[in-house]
């Protein structure tokens, strides 16, 4: 029997935040398994053999993601400043107009979710290129987390209406 603490190369232990249960990840390829892994981790994706599915570890949905956005605030938002914008007066329906146009030159290749994200998010992550870095469910506010949570890795949302203002997500992993 391996020494737990000793994996075969490509392995982690982790521990689903829904069942408290440990499992196995495929640093690789992100696959998960509760079994315990004795082969070095495959490199590439899918075609798993034997061990239980990655769905029975980590459950369908993924304990954590990473997600870019671009969030542009109005009147309503909670906090109506950022670092464009000391006071932002824009109206919803103007953010949802501006946010659109941002989309769509993402969704047509005119530019990069990275570029838009550093030029016009109202986020303080605009400078990482709206990157939020990896979370968990019950670390963001609902609606986002909703949103973010239904996304496959490079997927981009549709606009997404948070407490801080209107949103475009594209998960990462
Ligand atoms: O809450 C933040 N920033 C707020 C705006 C905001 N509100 C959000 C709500 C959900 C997800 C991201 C969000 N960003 C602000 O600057 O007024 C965060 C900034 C950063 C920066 C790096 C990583 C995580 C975060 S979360």
């Amino acid at each position: 029997m391996p020494d737990a603490e000793q994996l075969p190369e490509g392995w982690e232990k982790r521990t689903s935040r829904y069942t408290g249960l440990s499992y196995y990840l495929n640093v690789h390829t992100k696959e998960s398994q509760w079994d315990q892994p004795t082969e070095p981790a495959k490199k590439s994706g899918g075609g798993g053999s034997g061990s239980s599915s990655a769905s029975a570890a980590g459950g369908d949905a993924p304990d954590e993601v990473q997600c870019l956005h671009l969030l542009v605030k109005h009147k309503g938002s909670r906090r109506p400043s950022s670092w464009r914008e000391a006071n932002i007066t824009r109206t919803k329906e103007e953010a949802q107009l501006l946010l659109e146009v941002y989309r769509n030159k993402i969704v047509n290749q005119e530019a990069t979710f990275d570029e838009l994200a550093r030029s016009y998010s109202d986020c303080s992550s605009a400078k990482r290129g709206g990157d939020l870095g990896k979370f968990g469910r019950g670390q963001m506010q609902a609606s986002f987390e909703d949103a973010a949570f239904k996304l496959n890795v490079g997927q981009l949302s549709g606009i997404v209406d948070s407490d801080s203002g209107l949103h475009i997500i594209l998960r990462k992993a």
